[in-house]
């Protein structure tokens, strides 16, 4: 994964800063880097339009006042509003160094363009409703607005709002990209996110941004044992494992198997469809040792045999893929009963289900359940997470909010059950196909519905080879 997509948590942030001040760059240096990289991108957005920088009491503010003086020496007509007096040395230093008046926040006049530099990662608790009325108002009253680091109001963290936050035009993360800038409802409120480079060394971060994966094309000899053979365990409704065998196939797996209940071919002739009427023919279907991924869950249906046709399907031995009503029937029996490595990607209501109220944010509950179970999770929503038991996460931006829709979660179960075939690796093979899904999504455009994502896989994957 990219260096440049590494998230920090806040402590982790100072640990590294203080990393890099140990390495003899003094903390007033490092605000100097992140006023300049941020001073930029405002110059380039909004040229000589008049600016109105708002500056907390902290670092945040601190870096608003090296903005502040950088934009005036290249002409930028700007002003300075502070909450009061700068309470650390570096704030100290860089209000010293704009050396020009500082209005306060409730005389300040609107300005055309305007950064929020009132807090970052040392935000303790929400705005108070005067002072959060008074961002609001600054920032619908401008056309170019930033936030540096966060957006005043977002907890680093888990991406809560502990108080009222406008949406910014741009958010400025600075080093590195923290939690708050990937997780709801943080994660809505900008309309650019961008990350600048402060000298930060984040090699050593276990959470990443979702990036767009290097994909191979089949090799020269490859045929479609050696790709990598899905078998997909179905159940009552065989639309869903319809959709989810041709994502598998799609996806790069060399054959897919959809393993039916009723004795009826349906969809593509490239999906074979195998009858098996009981637990006891899944079992024996998946007894082929070119099996490289089983996937259960799409259409199982929960009533009748579908309990044994899954217990089938984990007893098989092969890498598994646990997806929908798998992860339903497994909430009832508990979550010991997972085979270790699997892969699991349930949505809010089926993590509920499985792992109960587990403490902390996003990230922490699903690190917390892939450890708990050994398993991958993609913990899926409008800000997902994967996450492995070793401390592994890959957070993903917004992705369109058209998948909110009957069958792409099908699709995705299968695009994780088709990389897995192929990479062999349940992590890498998450992240993969997870991009891939957001990436078809973005390429449907608007009132698709799963059918389409189908269509727009080879474009997707074409994209990465
Ligand atoms: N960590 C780093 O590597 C770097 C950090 N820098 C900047 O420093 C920021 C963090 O600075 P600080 O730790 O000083 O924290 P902040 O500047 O985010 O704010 C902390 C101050 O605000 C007060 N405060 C918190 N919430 C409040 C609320 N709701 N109402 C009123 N007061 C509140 C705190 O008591 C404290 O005085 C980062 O977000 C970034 O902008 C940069 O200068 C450069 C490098
Ligand atoms: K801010």
């Amino acid at each position: 994964m990219m260096r440049d997509d590494a998230i920090l948590t806040a402590a982790q942030m100072q640990d590294a800063e203080q990393a890099v001040i140990a390495g003899a760059v003094p903390e007033y240096a490092l605000m100097e880097r992140a006023g300049a990289a941020a001073a930029e991108i405002v110059w380039r957005s909004g040229g000589k339009r008049d600016l109105l920088v708002l500056c907390g009491p902290g670092n945040n503010g601190g870096d608003g006042f090296v903005m502040a003086r950088l934009l005036r020496e290249r002409g930028v007509p700007v002003r300075v509003a502070s909450l009061g007096d700068s309470r650390t040395d570096s704030s100290l230093k860089a209000r010293a160094g704009w050396g020009a008046p500082v209005e306060t926040l409730a005389d300040a006049a609107p300005a055309t363009q305007i950064v929020d530099a009132l807090f970052g990662t040392g935000l303790t608790r929400g705005l108070d409703a005067e002072l959060a009325g008074r961002l609001r108002q600054f920032t619908e009253r401008a056309s170019f607005t930033y936030a540096v680091d966060l957006p005043s109001g977002v907890q680093t963290d888990t991406g809560e709002l502990l108080s009222d936050v406008p949406t910014m035009g741009v958010c400025i993360a600075l080093g590195a990209f923290k939690p708050g800038h990937m997780l709801q409802p943080a994660a809505g409120r900008w309309q650019r996110l961008v990350c600048v480079d402060i000298g930060i060394d984040a090699s050593g971060a276990k959470m990443h941004r979702l990036s767009a994966p290097q994909l191979h094309p089949p090799g020269p000899f490859a045929h479609k044992y050696s790709r990598g053979l899905v078998a997909i365990v179905g159940g009552e409704m065989a639309g869903a494992g319809l959709l989810a065998s041709q994502a598998a196939a799609r996806a790069g797996a060399g054959m897919v198997r959809h393993i039916v209940q009723e004795a009826i071919h349906q969809g593509p002739g490239a999906i074979i469809a195998q009858h098996a009427a009981d637990a006891a023919d899944v079992a024996a279907s998946l007894k082929d040792s070119r099996i490289r991924a089983v996937l259960v869950g799409p259409g199982l249906g929960r009533e009748g045999g579908a309990s044994d046709r899954l217990k089938a399907a984990m007893g098989a031995g092969h890498p598994l893929v646990l997806d929908a009503d798998a992860l339903s029937l497994l909430a009832g029996e508990g979550v010991d009963a997972i085979p270790p490595g699997a892969v699991l990607t349930p949505h809010e209501g089926e993590f509920a289900r499985l792992f109960g109220d587990l403490p902390g944010s996003k990230i922490d509950r699903a690190l917390a359940a892939a450890k708990r179970t050994r398993s991958i999770l993609i913990y899926k929503g409008s800000d997902s997470i994967i996450a492995a038991p070793d401390g592994r996460a890959v957070l993903s931006p917004a992705s369109s909010s058209w998948l909110s829709t009957a069958g792409t979660g099908d699709v995705l179960a299968g695009l994780v059950a088709g990389r897995l075939a192929v990479t062999g690796d349940g992590f890498q093979a998450a992240c993969e196909a997870l991009w891939l899904h957001g990436e078809a999504a973005r390429r449907a455009g608007a009132a698709f519905i799963a059918d389409d994502l189908l269509a727009e896989l080879p474009a997707a994957i074409a994209s990465r080879l």
